[in-house]
């Protein structure tokens, strides 16, 4: 499921959701009545279905369902996949890349799957390094191939906005098994990947 459709929404957790918002934001001080605020609960809280999704989402059944028998033995990479996450402190965006390689064992998997995958674990409440830690622990169980790295580089907006205010701080996080941690293959794809 690439993503939410109106009609796909929970009503019971909408109402949920836009009730609370509505009183969050009367807390801060504004008027929900004025024009610009009145849908604002709403919108709110559809906004934020959409960017905790994940939870509702399988990312297992993803990559089964395309996975391939097929002989290559070499390196796949999928490098800058732009990624939108939520900090799990701030409930504020963290946001952009990840870079994902594998190295099959018998079977290759659909290449759209493994952007999907990284979407179906940003899209909830997280922290960048368990985000790292669950799509290279999902590639690896599924699709057992010789070795898998995941990189994420990201900017953390609750280190932007507020707190620290570090503009242009960027978090590095990489995991790597198998074939990967020897230094000679990690090293080519971080070489492949630019780093
Ligand atoms: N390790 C890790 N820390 C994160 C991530 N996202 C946000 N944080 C940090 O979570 C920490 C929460 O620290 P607290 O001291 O409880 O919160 P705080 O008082 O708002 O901290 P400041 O951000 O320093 O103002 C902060 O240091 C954030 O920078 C993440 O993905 N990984
Ligand atoms: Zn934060």
């Amino acid at each position: 499921m690439p993503y939410k459709k109106l009609e796909e929404y929970n009503m019971q957790v909408t109402d949920d959701v836009k009730d609370r918002y509505k009183h969050i934001i009367e807390d801060l001080g504004e008027d929900t009545q004025r024009e610009g605020l009145l849908k604002t609960p709403e919108r709110a809280a559809k906004a934020m279905q959409f960017l905790t999704q994940g939870y509702d989402q399988d990312p297992v059944e993803i990559l089964k369902g395309a996975m391939f028998k097929e002989s290559y033995n070499e390196m796949v990479i999928v490098k800058d996949i732009e990624l939108y996450s939520l900090c799990e402190h701030h409930i504020l965006p963290f946001f952009g890349k990840a870079h994902i390689a594998y190295i099959p064992n018998g079977h290759i998997v659909g290449l759209s799957k493994l952007p999907r995958i990284v979407d179906v674990f940003a899209r909830r409440l997280q922290v960048q390094e368990r985000l790292t830690k669950q799509i290279l622990d999902c590639i690896n169980d599924t699709l057992n191939p010789q070795g898998v790295a995941v990189v994420i580089e990201a900017s953390h907006m609750c280190m932007m906005m507020r707190g620290v205010q570090k503009q242009n701080s960027v978090t590095t996080t990489s995991g790597f098994r198998g074939q990967f941690e020897k230094s000679e293959t990690r090293n080519e794809f971080l070489k492949l990947i630019g780093k």
